[in-house]
């Protein structure tokens, strides 16, 4: 039997997008890329992402955090997925601080209110090697793509930024009337991004308003990406568009995002809900 079988999970989201939490802290237990897929499959279960819980590597952290997408890859940074992780850890605790380590450095989350967390997901990264593209580009504000099919040509240039994760930024003029289904798997591995990319649609509605749609690396359409929020306002602050702070709409509701000065740190923070909690039918790893 798979030694996952009965375990317990959460059954999560970050105002729409969809986390399972599996913590694995003070076991031997590991999640393979077999076995994500396979817990995605199950009843209830779909989810764009899998935070799964390990021993902390450094002094002072509360877990190590191993990040599945839904086709089994993984993932260095999910803002809501933290989020969710923080509550799970702080909800019997009299504190109100975690300290979650991922393979791209250490994360910050706290509880505002039972249901209300942020997360501070640390400096964007924005020269084109760090992000990563697969070209020189001067400046990562406006990035054309080279031989475009007719309908991503039409887009125009996006932006680009890291928040541990790869993201470009398409700017539109309603997110609601792209065909994401469509253009983000072709974007998504476009040969410009070597280790391919979430793909963000944004509306500039005001200087503290950005509307938004993604389509997720590994996951596909998402009713809510946080490093995709993150990475639309820091672009958008570089283009002089908006705030340093604002509102980011997703279809699964709202996040506020705001990018501060003095350290470069970006923080996030928004509503999470517990859907149910369970543990692993052992049926589910059985093919
Ligand atoms: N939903 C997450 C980001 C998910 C990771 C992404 N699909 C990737 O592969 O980079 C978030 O809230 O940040």
């Amino acid at each position: 039997m798979n030694p996952l079988a009965n375990h317990p999970f959460l059954k999560m989201n970050g105002i729409g997008n969809a986390i399972v939490v599996v913590d694995l802290r003070g076991t031997k237990l590991n999640v393979t890329p077999q076995d994500a897929r396979a817990i995605a499959r199950g009843d209830g279960l779909a989810y764009d992402q899998l935070m799964v819980l390990r021993e902390p590597k450094r002094d002072g952290a509360d877990a190590f955090m191993t990040i599945f997408n839904n086709d089994g890859s993984e993932s260095a940074s999910c803002g809501n997925g933290t989020r969710c992780v923080a509550w799970a850890l702080l909800r019997d605790s009299q504190y109100d601080h975690v300290l979650l380590e991922t393979s791209a450095g250490p994360l910050e989350s706290w509880r505002n209110s039972e249901r209300n967390f942020t997360v501070d997901m640390g400096p964007p990264r924005l020269e084109w090697r760090d992000i990563p593209l697969a070209s020189a580009v001067a400046d990562t504000r406006v990035v054309s793509l080279p031989d475009a099919a007719p309908e991503i040509a039409a887009l125009g240039p996006f932006s680009a930024a890291s928040m541990g994760n790869p993201h470009a930024v398409f700017w539109v003029k309603d997110p609601d009337t792209i065909d994401l289904a469509k253009l983000g798997p072709a974007l998504e591995h476009h040969s410009m991004f070597p280790q391919r990319a979430n793909i963000s649609f944004a509306q500039v509605v005001s200087r503290q308003h950005i509307r938004l749609r993604v389509w997720e690396r590994g996951a596909g359409i998402t009713q809510a990406c946080g490093s995709a929020a993150c990475a639309t306002l820091v672009c958008a602050v570089r283009k002089e568009m908006t705030d340093r702070k604002a509102t980011v709409s997703l279809p699964g509701g709202d996040l506020m995002i705001e990018w501060r000065p003095h350290d470069s740190h970006v923080l996030m923070t928004g509503a999470i809900e517990l859907e149910f909690e369970g543990r692993f039918d052992p049926a589910l790893f059985a093919s």
